[in-house]
């Protein structure tokens, strides 16, 4: 039975007041994606990630011109055709990817401890909005979220524009659950060892290569001197791996991807690295991109297909792309360990 409102005397379907019972709920939030490869989906997609002064932080009027008038009148299509090589009937790799882990996650936890805590699943740009999961968790009686960004490294790019959402979404709630959230999991041990031994397993099926590229996604130079940690995040990570895999420096390198715009990123480009790695005579590279929960545009295109293309023309002979964790079992059971040890201390979960 529904509980009633004691005022109105009518089952309240406002904020939580109909719940029946209290639980705890997991909100994995990826970035979002397109609903199509197709320029008229990109363009709303792109307008409302691009206009996110976390991500842009240009003043707001100057970049609205720019963005409306100039970019978004080119880059959807543009961006379409890439969408376009790695959109599969199930759509695309970052939406049913996040799924199938957000599905993982939920099997994981009810196997440890069944009932106590309901994983759903948001995107940061589109749908399913951060809001309308947050209220329809609500509406499921969750009175305690702990939210956790799939991004191993914060970035206020990233991460703290997930925080802004989450935090929007409170102001609108009467009656808001207990919040927790996980700023970042870059040196988490377990996260750590799930990536190193996926490495590890792929080397045994595929064979090692020269070397290993760890390409992370890119941010201007610029927010990290304004006192954004996610380059430093992303050497802590690279160096806990080198460590685990037993590699020096010269055999485990670190790079930064998809770039955009004038200024300056991060440095050394994932682009200008493999050109390098191949004019210098390495022949086989592998790469992997530990920024990414799932696979995605930014993985399976950009590096899987475009910079593979780059370091073959440069004059190598091989770059294989080492898959993100995806639903994995090491990358299911480690988020599992993250999520039960941010939960502790709440009546009605795992402690
Ligand atoms: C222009 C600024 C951008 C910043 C800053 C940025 C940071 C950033 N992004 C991710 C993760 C992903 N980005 C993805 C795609 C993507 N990123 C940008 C721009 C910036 N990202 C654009 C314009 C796009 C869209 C594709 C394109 O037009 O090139 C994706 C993949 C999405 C998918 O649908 O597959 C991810 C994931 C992080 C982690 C990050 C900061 C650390
Ligand atoms: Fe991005
Ligand atoms: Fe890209």
């Amino acid at each position: 039975m529904p509980r009633s409102n004691h005022y109105t005397g009518v089952a309240d379907q406002s904020d939580a007041s109909s719940v029946q019972s209290v639980q705890a709920g997991v909100l994995l939030v990826n970035l979002g994606t397109p609903t199509a490869p197709t320029a008229k989906a990109l363009r709303p997609y792109l307008a409302e990630f691009l206009g996110d002064a976390r991500v842009i932080d240009y003043p707001r009027w100057l970049w609205w011109l720019i963005l409306h008038g100039v970019i978004l009148r080119v880059r959807p299509a543009r961006s379409a055709r890439a969408y376009g090589k790695i959109w599969t009937a199930q759509g695309s790799p970052l939406r049913f990817g996040s799924e199938a882990l957000a599905a993982g996650l939920q099997a994981e936890l009810d196997r440890q401890q069944p009932g106590t805590l309901r994983v759903a699943l948001a995107m940061r740009y589109g749908e399913p909005s951060v809001a309308h999961t947050i209220e329809q968790l609500q509406r499921e009686g969750v009175r305690r979220l702990l939210v956790l960004p799939l991004y191993p490294q914060y970035s206020a790019t990233s991460t703290g524009a997930v925080i802004d959402a989450v935090a929007d979404t409170f102001k609108t709630l009467r009656w808001p659950p207990e919040l927790r959230f996980v700023n970042d999991y870059h040196d988490d041990a377990r996260h750590i060892d799930a990536l190193a031994t996926s490495i590890e397993h792929w080397w045994v099926t595929n064979g090692r290569g020269d070397k290993l590229l760890l390409s992370f996604h890119g941010i201007p130079e610029r927010y990290v001197r304004l006192g954004d940690p996610y380059f430093d995040q992303c050497q802590r990570t690279a160096q806990l791996l080198r460590e685990r895999l037993h590699l020096g420096e010269d055999e485990l390198l670190v790079s930064f991807q998809s770039r955009v715009g004038r200024e300056s990123w991060l440095h050394p480009y994932t682009d200008t690295t493999v050109r390098q790695l191949a004019a210098s005579g390495v022949k086989k590279l592998d790469v992997a991109c530990p920024g990414f929960a799932v696979d995605c545009l930014e993985t399976l295109e950009e590096i899987a297909m475009q910079n593979r293309d780059f370091f073959l023309a440069a004059g190598g002979e091989t770059l294989r792309y080492i898959p993100a964790l995806n639903d994995s079992a090491e990358q299911v059971r480690s988020l599992a360990a993250l999520v039960r040890r941010h939960v502790r201390g709440w009546p009605e979960s795992i402690a």
